[in-house]
């Protein structure tokens, strides 16, 4: 990435000029043009836009110049900072690139299209769109959803034209959408070379959709249809699993409408810390000595403590330097004396090498700076486990000092590099219980040791925190303890850990056997309510039983049934079942069947049918069909 401009951007360049969108009788807050600030559309804050300028002579020079200074004091670092170019994006070239060729190949021939971008917020998703659409010279019209105030004034003058009686934030989006897609905006003078060609920009849904996600499919087939210029959605993962995106664009969606989706990633350390060491060190400049350079610890921190929000980084930065300023206790003293510590487990290994390692509690202070919230998708957790990466001891770093001097003897093939995780921290964040996680990593476990020894000794880890969990009255108490034992009985019993490359990580057999156990227990409870048992009994009892008699029930699913479950056919299942695949941004939630022990006991309160999500008898018939089982006659003699 290059060095950021210099200086205030926002002091040179700004256009105030800027024309109304054509679609002057739309709400003003509806929509913004970034051709407003086309000349430098990133140079001025929305904050400076909206400020109400003064007359002439109005104050005088010394209360400008302090209003000036002021000003740019307040002005946030993110928008003084905002990248103009590719160079300048903290984005993955590729993800970059990515979305150029989208666009270049859907502006060309006025083909139109959809495209869909995702990520975690702060990611650079709008910065991207805005900066290439400028090099690319596309003016975005942008959807901002009107406020209240707006709706009613807008109704009011509607009422008065006696057109709608009341023009919802829906119709106004449509009528957005369409209009947009129909007009050109209008070129006025002093446009220069600005060309018609424009981007659709939508980040901000009118709420509606997520009650109603079909509204907004009936308004991009019409969309569709008459497309003329690339409409780009941009919306933001969330780490508690509520996928907007899933939500909003589901798959049937995105293939029916030919929607192009680009998935970004969190900010890389690597970039995230360039750019905060190139605006700390143009601040410092600006502040001619007021303000102290932050140290690389101190940057490492911010930038470890935003999870690739570079958002929330640069803002943490410029909020620390405040406190600064003015107060000669600030952040940065506070910070001075550290030591400097590493992104050691983020950068390259040959730096961790060099570098000390980090302390977990350490790492969870600075995690605190900025306060992101520091979540994990499962998939993630799950590699920082099985991918551990660990640092050196501090003592191993002095000339002559083996691995493990501090060890008798006899203990010495117990030593190990100290961890640069904290176990408990990576399964706390990926918001999942100790025993489900334990399942993930039994599933997933022996793709990752290299050696059958270590394999004995993990899996002898992995028994003990499941004996830990075994008893139902400390269950609760006791599963954080299993979890532990497990996630550091498989580190420590990986001996000869080696780099593996990306392993695809699968759901647990388990999940899969308890989901078809959960289906079974109601289907037989469904089919034979009137003995008057529990599913347990009706499965390991009658049913078998039932099996060894030749034609004991009349009803065809109730055959089937008892076919499927009464009789143990090895041959159904040969080989291994096929493994579901974990996704990277699958949420690490799991819904806890908590009433399942009281509803196998709940016997007689049997539904009336079957519900809907539930397997239904024909499943069975045509398993039954498939290995064409007889029920063999029983004889007892
Ligand atoms: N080098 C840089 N690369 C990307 N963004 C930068 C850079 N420097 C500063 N920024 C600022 O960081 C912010 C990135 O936020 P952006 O809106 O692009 O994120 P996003 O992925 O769209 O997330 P959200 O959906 O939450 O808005 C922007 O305000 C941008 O101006």
């Amino acid at each position: 990435m290059n060095e950021l401009p210099l200086g205030d951007k926002a002091a040179s360049g700004r256009v105030n000029r800027w024309v109304d969108p054509s679609f002057i009788d739309l709400p003003e807050g509806s929509i913004s043009l970034s051709a407003k600030r086309k000349d430098r559309p990133f140079l001025c804050s929305k904050a400076e836009l909206k400020r109400p300028r003064k007359r002439k002579g109005e104050a005088s020079s010394c209360h400008l110049l302090k209003e000036s200074i002021q000003r740019s004091q307040d002005e946030p670092w993110v928008d003084r900072y905002s990248p103009c170019s590719q160079a300048e994006l903290a984005v993955h070239k590729k993800k970059i690139e990515e979305v150029e060729n989208w666009i270049k190949g859907h502006t060309s021939m006025s083909k139109g299209g959809i495209l869909l971008l995702t990520g975690p917020s702060g990611c650079g998703k709008t910065a991207t769109v805005q900066v290439l659409s400028l090099e690319l010279g596309l003016r975005v019209q942008e959807w901002t959803n009107p406020t209240i105030l707006e709706l009613y004034n807008s109704s009011q003058c509607e009422l008065r034209m006696n057109s709608f009686s009341c023009s919802s934030q829906l119709s106004q989006f449509q009528e957005f959408l369409l209009r947009a897609n129909k007009y050109n905006c209008l070129k006025m003078a002093g446009d220069g070379e600005s060309t018609d060609m424009k981007l659709i920009l939508v980040e901000d849904f009118p709420n509606q959709f997520y009650r109603q996600p079909g509204t907004l499919h009936v308004i991009l087939r019409r969309f569709v249809k008459t497309s003329r210029c690339p409409l780009v959605f941009i919306v933001s993962d969330s780490l508690s699993g509520d996928s907007s995106s899933r939500f909003l664009f589901p798959r049937e969606i995105q293939e029916e409408l030919d929607i192009s989706t680009i998935s970004f990633n969190p900010v890389a350390p690597t970039a995230m810390l360039k750019v905060l060491t190139c605006i700390s060190t143009l601040e410092a400049k600006k502040s001619c000595g007021r303000m102290r350079v932050p140290d690389q610890a101190l940057l490492e921190a911010l930038c470890s403590g935003s999870s690739g929000d570079i958002r929330s980084a640069i803002n943490s930065l410029q909020f620390s330097s405040l406190a600064d300023t003015s107060l000669e206790q600030g952040f940065w003293r506070m910070k001075e004396d550290r030591p400097v510590k590493s992104l050691g487990r983020v950068l390259s290994r040959s730096n961790q090498r060099k570098k000390k390692s980090k302390q977990p509690k350490e790492q969870e202070e600075e995690q605190a700076i900025g306060g992101k919230d520091a979540s994990l998708f499962l998939f993630r957790a799950l590699g920082k486990i099985l991918h551990c990466k660990r640092g050196i001891h501090e003592d191993a770093e002095a000339p002559g000092s083996a691995p493990g001097a501090g060890l008798p003897s006899h203990l010495l093939h117990h030593y190990r590099e100290p961890l640069l995780v904290d176990p408990e921290i990576v399964v706390e964040r990926s918001h999942m219980s100790g025993e489900f996680f334990n399942l993930y990593l039994h599933q997933n476990y022996l793709d990752f040791f290299s050696e059958v020894e270590d394999v004995d000794r993990a899996s002898e880890y992995l028994s003990d925190a499941d004996l830990l969990t075994a008893d139902w009255m400390s269950r609760n108490t006791m599963g954080d303890y299993g979890c532990s034992v497990a996630t550091r009985g498989l580190l420590h019993s990986n001996s000869q850990q080696v780099y593996v490359g990306f392993r695809p990580l699968h759901k647990p057999n388990w999940l899969m056997v308890n989901k078809k156990h959960r289906e079974n227990c109601l289907t037989a409870q469904f089919l034979f309510r009137s003995f008057c048992l529990t599913p347990i009994s009706l499965q390991t009892e009658l049913l078998p039983y039932l099996a060894k008699l030749t034609n004991p029930m009349s009803n065809q699913a109730q055959i089937t049934f008892i076919q499927d479950v009464g009789q143990m056919v090895l041959r159904r299942f040969p080989g291994r079942l096929k493994l579901e695949t974990l996704t990277d941004k699958e949420p690490g939630k799991l819904e806890r069947d908590s009433g399942e022990e009281e509803k196998e006991e709940d016997h007689c309160g049997v539904e009336e049918s079957l519900p809907d999500s539930q397997p239904q008898p024909i499943t069975n018939q045509v398993l039954l069909m498939d290995e064409n089982v007889i029920i063999e006659e029983y004889n007892s003699d």
